[in-house]
């Protein structure tokens, strides 16, 4: 079924909700065009297997070697805990995911030859350091987010891989979710005209899986996304996703004007932030404009993050000709409103757009301590299997990055992490 039969279909109901099960057509397949669509390997053609191996088994770590299991040609090869003594603790993760092997350093797993993409998960204050050794050693990586902690380290991280011509990607996989690129589709196709603003939100409570510091001078004694040293903060951590929100209909574009506030806790971290873009030129695609209209001048892009508390989190594309929401939780969404604009105020058509997830080939391991329904530690984890079918697909196609996440996208992402800090520490400049 094409895209326009697709919105023809949803055009029809005034207000419905369409099940899209069906992503085999050609445009969906070829990540080259921008789409990864999901996981039909026989459409996709022949795809030679890739050999996975994790640099870290924490959380993330389970809930991605969960997702591989409903991705064609994706192998759970070597998974790697940064010291020996740890070893015990990769020896379960691989009898737990059914990986080949397990090794006690990640450069034991780095200098494997048969290691062809190597997916990071360790603490962000250590990215330099892991993800400097993973391009050394010529490997192809997916990098958790963020990719990095601020925007020199990911300049020197991003010059690296492209001086090595490996394929990296920080893993912003919410992109190769279905429904946002069923949303960036009807973007880039002009369905809501000129996008004239963004607002999206992701705020969790970090109390709700760690734990707050007692003494704010000393990491052990609290979990770290509460200190700085360790890379934690709400810019960080949650982030990475309003932020790559706003970008989507602009790219890798610097934003004429950016201005952020936020909370900042005594251990340094920032606790919420709200950021402000502005755009000198709409996104999408700008539509005629009747006579008497306002033309689109630009467009504003307004985010909160957050890790002291939780918010609704969903994500709305406000076009001239109607609106987008990514529904919650946007940042691994499954549904998708899309309301077209009638005559005058308050009459729009309504459709909503409904993604399942794949069903996993095996099925899926619990959490360790865990209940057999209780397999994922964060929120619709199954959907790492979008990216990691977008990764298959980059690396048979030879792509050294995704078209979903770009790398100069994640360097603008960083820059405004950047100049959120500068502001926050200059409460009352106007940058
Ligand atoms: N895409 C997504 O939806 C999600 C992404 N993330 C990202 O994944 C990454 C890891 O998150 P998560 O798995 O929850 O984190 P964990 O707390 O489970 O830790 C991950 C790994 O980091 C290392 N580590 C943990 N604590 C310390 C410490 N105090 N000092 C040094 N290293 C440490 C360990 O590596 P080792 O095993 O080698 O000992 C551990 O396994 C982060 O970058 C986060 O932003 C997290 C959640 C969801
Ligand atoms: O990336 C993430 O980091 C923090 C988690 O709570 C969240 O669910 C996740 O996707």
């Amino acid at each position: 079924l094409s895209l326009t039969g697709l919105l023809k279909r949803s055009r029809n109901r005034a207000r419905g909700r369409r099940v899209l099960e069906d992503f085999s057509t050609p445009w969906q397949l070829d990540i080259r065009k921008g789409s990864t669509g999901v996981l039909y390997a026989e459409e996709a053609g022949a795809q030679k297997p890739v050999n996975w191996a994790f640099l870290s088994c924490g959380r993330v770590a389970h809930d991605y070697a969960n997702a591989l299991r409903c991705v064609d040609g994706a192998k759970p090869y070597v998974v790697a805990t940064r010291s020996a003594d740890d070893l015990p603790r990769a020896e379960a993760f691989r009898d737990r995911h059914g990986f080949e092997k397990a090794v006690g350093t990640y450069s034991e797993a780095l200098l494997d030859p048969n290691v062809d993409v190597v997916y990071l998960s360790s603490l962000h204050s250590a990215r330099v350091e892991h993800v400097t050794a993973i391009l050394e050693c010529g490997k192809h990586c997916v990098v958790e987010k963020p990719l990095a902690c601020n925007g020199a380290d990911g300049r020197r991280l991003v010059e690296l891989a492209r001086s090595k011509n490996v394929f990296m990607m920080e893993g912003m996989w919410t992109r190769c979710f279905p429904a946002v690129e069923h949303a960036r589709r009807l973007i880039n196709d002009g369905t809501i005209g000129a996008v004239t603003a963004v607002i999206s939100d992701f705020g969790f409570d970090a109390a709700d899986s760690g734990v707050y510091p007692t003494d704010m001078n000393d990491p052990s004694t609290g979990d770290p996304i509460y200190f700085s040293k360790l890379g934690g903060s709400a810019l960080l951590w949650a982030g990475p996703y309003p932020i790559a929100a706003g970008l989507l209909p602009f790219g890798a574009t610097e934003p004429r004007s950016v201005a952020a506030a936020g909370v900042v806790d005594p251990t340094g971290v920032d606790l919420s932030c709200g950021l402000t873009l502005s755009y000198a030129a709409p996104g999408g695609v700008p539509v005629p404009q009747k006579a008497g209209t306002c033309p689109p001048r630009g467009a504003t892009v307004s985010l909160y993050t957050a890790i002291d508390a939780e918010s609704a989190e969903t994500t709305t594309y406000i076009g001239q000709k109607g609106r987008i929401t990514v529904l919650p939780p946007a940042h691994c969404p499954t549904k998708l409103r899309v309301e077209l604009k009638g005559k005058g105020r308050g009459n729009a058509r309504v459709t909503e757009f409904e993604f399942p997830f794949p069903e996993p080939k095996r099925p899926f391991a619990p959490v360790p301590g865990g209940g057999e329904d209780d397999v994922f530690f964060y929120p619709n984890s199954h959907g790492f299997a979008y990216e990691a079918a977008a990764v298959t697909r980059c690396l048979n196609a030879g792509l050294t990055e995704c078209p979903q996440y770009t790398l100069d996208e994640t360097l603008r992402a960083l820059s405004l992490v950047d100049a959120a800090r500068k502001a926050m520490s200059e409460p009352n400049s106007e940058s």
